[in-house]
């Protein structure tokens, strides 16, 4: 087996009011794979994603990105290596323009000029948004707004795409708009979702956090179709779905 491109060994990590969210977490994500993290509120979910680009460093075990620790000397690197797409994509865009927006990260590395107007446009492509490039992103609805936000993270080629609940707030073609890009894209990615047929849609294969450990993980559809593992962890299908029959049509 190849090393992972996302290595989390051992994760444990309070809160400084000593809240103790993370108690011990193992992950692993190949390059290629599409990895849904499931798991009820309060979970640790958003804990752990905040420690994938060292906005939170492990209180103990480790975070490695393709070999690279995450520690506070090699965060700029880190950063450039893991994307992280947050739940509200207005935390992430700031410019006066949508270009400025998507330009921003390429242009910290370096890049100038016609290197990054093509950055820029290839980014805004992948998204179907290269058309609202001079728009200022408070003029965009909120679906056009998140994908300006994956946007801004593709123009700095990350190695590990991460979705915050991508599919919240989306009208079910937006929803679905935005799996399509998704999935047409040439990148690892990991998902934080409630979403449970987004899950099943867009990752092979899903874990569940709980409490703060990784409590099971399998192929999303074997998942979410063991009924007793489910209610354990409060996670609930909408009404009338079978993740089996689902699976089939994909
Ligand atoms: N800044 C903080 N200080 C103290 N405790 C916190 C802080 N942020 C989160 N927590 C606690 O850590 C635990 C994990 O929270 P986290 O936000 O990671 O869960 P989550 O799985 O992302 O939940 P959700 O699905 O509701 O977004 C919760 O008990 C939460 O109350």
């Amino acid at each position: 087996m190849t090393t992972p491109v996302l290595d989390v060994r051992g994760l444990a990590f309070a809160y400084p009011d000593g809240h103790q969210a993370l108690f011990g977490v193992d992950l692993h994500v190949h390059r290629g794979e599409r990895v849904a993290l499931l798991g009820p509120n309060g979970a640790g979910k958003t804990t752990l994603v905040l420690h994938l680009n060292g906005i939170h460093l492990a209180g103990a075990g480790s975070v490695t990105v393709s070999g690279l620790p995450v520690t506070k000397a090699n965060i700029k690197e880190i950063r450039r290596r893991v994307g992280i797409v947050f739940q509200d994509p207005d935390d992430q865009l700031f410019m006066g323009t949508v270009r400025e927006d998507v330009a921003f990260g390429p242009a910290n590395l370096g890049l100038r000029g016609e290197a990054l107007d093509a950055k820029v446009t290839e980014a805004l492509t992948k998204v179907g948004m290269e058309e609202f490039a001079d728009r200022p992103p408070h003029h965009l609805s909120f679906g056009q707004r998140r994908r300006v936000a994956v946007a801004t993270v593709l123009a700095m080629d990350p190695e590990i795409l991460v979705l915050d609940e991508p599919s919240s707030n989306l009208d079910p073609a937006s929803r679905r708009e935005l799996a399509d890009i998704l999935r047409d894209l040439d990148v690892t990615v990991l998902m934080v979702t409630h979403d449970l047929p987004y899950a099943l849609e867009l990752c092979g294969r899903s874990v569940i956090l709980d409490g703060g450990v990784v409590a099971a993980e399998g192929r999303t559809v074997d998942v979410l179709s063991n009924a007793d593992l489910m209610r354990a962890h409060r996670l609930e299908l909408p009404f009338g779905f079978d993740p089996v029959a689902a699976a089939a049509t994909l």
